[in-house]
């Protein structure tokens, strides 16, 4: 059986494209999901990828929130469908209430465009499994709102709990509280991280493969639960 992963385009996204070649590579079929349609086509998870959707009106992700796909795909979300959020995706999946707190303006208010790294913390999420724990690994940084922000009882909890799943070990490029880059729902199934792992599948083209440990991740979980 062969893994069906939707990614999601809605207007401005940038990263779809990228996002279903690293589907591809890790061995799952990719498929496409458009913003307007809330047919999820029967996929087996689902990528909300980055770029700017609706050109970050009102705020990144606050307008995409309300596309017809998302209602799906929280609904899907709630049954256990693994979703990951990457960069706006995590942005989007903050504005529809699947994941905790927000993002931000970065600290230095300027966009930050270069590779960082990341350490796993967590690799028992739906994504996160084929990593090591404690593993950092090099993946490209690419936002003007990244900085993390939550209330200090939500920052409890996703310490409490495990929750976060990527934080910046060398320097916090971002100003994100604990250092955060990505973090995940309670049942570790739905992901969202700032970095780009779909930037990171080759050597040739990134600067590592590093990010390809989500996606054949998930193709893992997938697989299990058939
Ligand atoms: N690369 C991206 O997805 C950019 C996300 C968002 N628009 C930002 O600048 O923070």
């Amino acid at each position: 059986m062969t893994a069906r992963i939707g990614v999601i385009t809605f207007p401005g996204t940038l990263d779809d494209v990228d996002a279903a070649r690293a589907v591809r590579l890790a061995g799952a079929e990719p498929v496409s999901l458009w913003h307007g349609d809330a047919d999820l086509k029967g996929v087996d998870a689902v990528i909300v990828p980055g770029g700017f959707s609706y050109g970050d009106y009102l705020r990144a992700g606050a307008i995409a929130r309300f596309a017809s796909v998302m209602g799906s795909v929280v609904d899907a979300a709630f049954k256990g469908m693994p979703v990951l959020g990457i960069c706006n995706g995590f942005q989007v999946l903050c504005e529809a209430g699947l994941l905790p707190g927000a993002l931000t303006r970065n600290e230095g208010l300027h966009f930050i465009c270069r590779d960082e790294w990341l350490r796993v913390e967590n690799n028992t999420t739906a994504w996160t499994t084929r990593f090591e724990r404690g593993a950092e690994i090099l993946i490209p940084l690419k936002s003007g709102e990244g900085r993390y922000v939550a209330s200090q009882e939500v920052l409890e909890v996703l310490e409490g709990e495990g929750r976060i799943v990527f934080t910046y070990p060398e320097r916090n490029p971002n100003g994100s509280a604990l250092d955060i880059a990505g973090i995940c729902s309670e049942n570790g199934r739905v992901v969202g991280l700032m970095p780009h792992p779909e930037h990171a599948t080759e050597a040739l083209t990134g600067p590592s493969d590093d990010g390809l440990g989500l996606f054949y991740s998930v193709i893992d979980s997938v697989l299990a639960s058939v």
